[in-house]
């Protein structure tokens, strides 16, 4: 059974506290956009895992695919399975790639072997392999807060625009970047700010990660402001980066040319 694990941008994100289980309190929009990876599961003699495309540098046994198989494998009798992921989404971007594959695995396990999971049951096994990974069992555009998984869907729509994400050659942890950011509130309430039109959010819908990243990596500001000077009705970092996304009124399939060569730039009609 294939199934194609697709990406998310953070529109917004504010970090308001530290908790004593050492996460971090968020509030943040999630909206998913089609830049995917390829999930193909079959049942085997003998457990397998291949993984093409993007280089994750580290053992195959510890990917979060792998995680998710464990978990469900730990509750229900499953077949040893024959995996192969082909990995599109950047790594280290803040796309989320790692959470969406490790959810389309639980939803795929619980299809292609009749599992009966409940959709509750799965958003709960989906908080134990990441916070961003509950998200992605429904795929909706949502307002989260606690770790990321207390989501209610919003009817936010970006249909029309044209989507850039240009992810340059830094690696960003998520657990380092949370340990540098200082916690708050908001003025305004990001629930609140995401209902203006799109060009009304500039300057108003932030990031809270980008000041030390862009201090860390001056690269990573330039992207935004390189989109905005070629007319984004907004920009933003997404999640704790470095991917860098732009949402525009028309097509901009030439935009590669003013970034590096070394630089994945992706574009989509949303
Ligand atoms: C920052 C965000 C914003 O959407 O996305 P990414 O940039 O990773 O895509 C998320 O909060 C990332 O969620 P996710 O990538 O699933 O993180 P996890 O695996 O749960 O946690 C990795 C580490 O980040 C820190 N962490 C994560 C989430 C959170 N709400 N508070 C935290 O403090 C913890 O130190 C944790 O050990
Ligand atoms: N299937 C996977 N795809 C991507 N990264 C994975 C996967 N499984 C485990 N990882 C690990 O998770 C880390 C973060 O992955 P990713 O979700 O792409 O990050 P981010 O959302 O911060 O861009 C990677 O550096 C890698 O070590």
């Amino acid at each position: 059974m294939i199934t194609y694990p697709i990406a998310k941008i953070n529109i917004g994100l504010q970090v308001t506290s530290k908790r004593p289980d050492g996460f971090h309190n968020i509030e943040t929009v999630f909206y998913p956009v089609p830049i995917q990876d390829a999930l193909d599961v079959v049942a085997s003699t003998s457990f397998q895992i291949n993984i093409s495309g993007i280089d994750l540098k580290e053992d195959s046994g510890n990917n979060l695919v792998v995680k998710a198989y464990e978990l469900l494998k730990h509750d229900f009798e499953l077949p040893p399975v024959k995996i192969h992921l082909h990995k599109n989404i950047p790594v280290g971007a803040g796309l989320g790639g790692g959470s969406s594959d490790a959810a389309s695995m639980l939803l795929l396990l619980n299809d292609y072997f009749e599992l009966g999971i409940s959709e509750d049951q799965l958003l709960t096994y989906a908080l134990q392999l990441g916070s961003d990974c509950p998200f992605f069992i429904r795929q909706q555009p949502a307002f989260a807060r606690g770790r990321g998984e207390l989501l209610e869907e919003i009817p936010l729509s970006l249909k029309g625009y044209h989507l850039v994400v240009v992810k340059p050659p830094v690696h960003i942890s998520t657990a380092e970047a949370y340990k540098d950011v200082v916690p708050g509130e908001s003025r305004i309430s990001l629930k609140a700010l995401v209902r203006f039109p799109v060009s009304k959010w500039q300057g108003n819908i932030q990031n809270k990660f980008e000041p030390t990243v862009f201090a860390l990596h001056p690269e990573v500001r330039e992207i935004k402001q390189t989109l905005y000077k070629l007319g984004a009705a907004f920009a933003l970092m997404s999640g704790s980066g470095s991917a860098v996304y732009g949402l525009f009124r028309s097509e901009k399939k030439s935009i590669s040319a003013y970034f590096p060569a070394d630089y994945q730039v992706f574009f989509q009609k949303l």
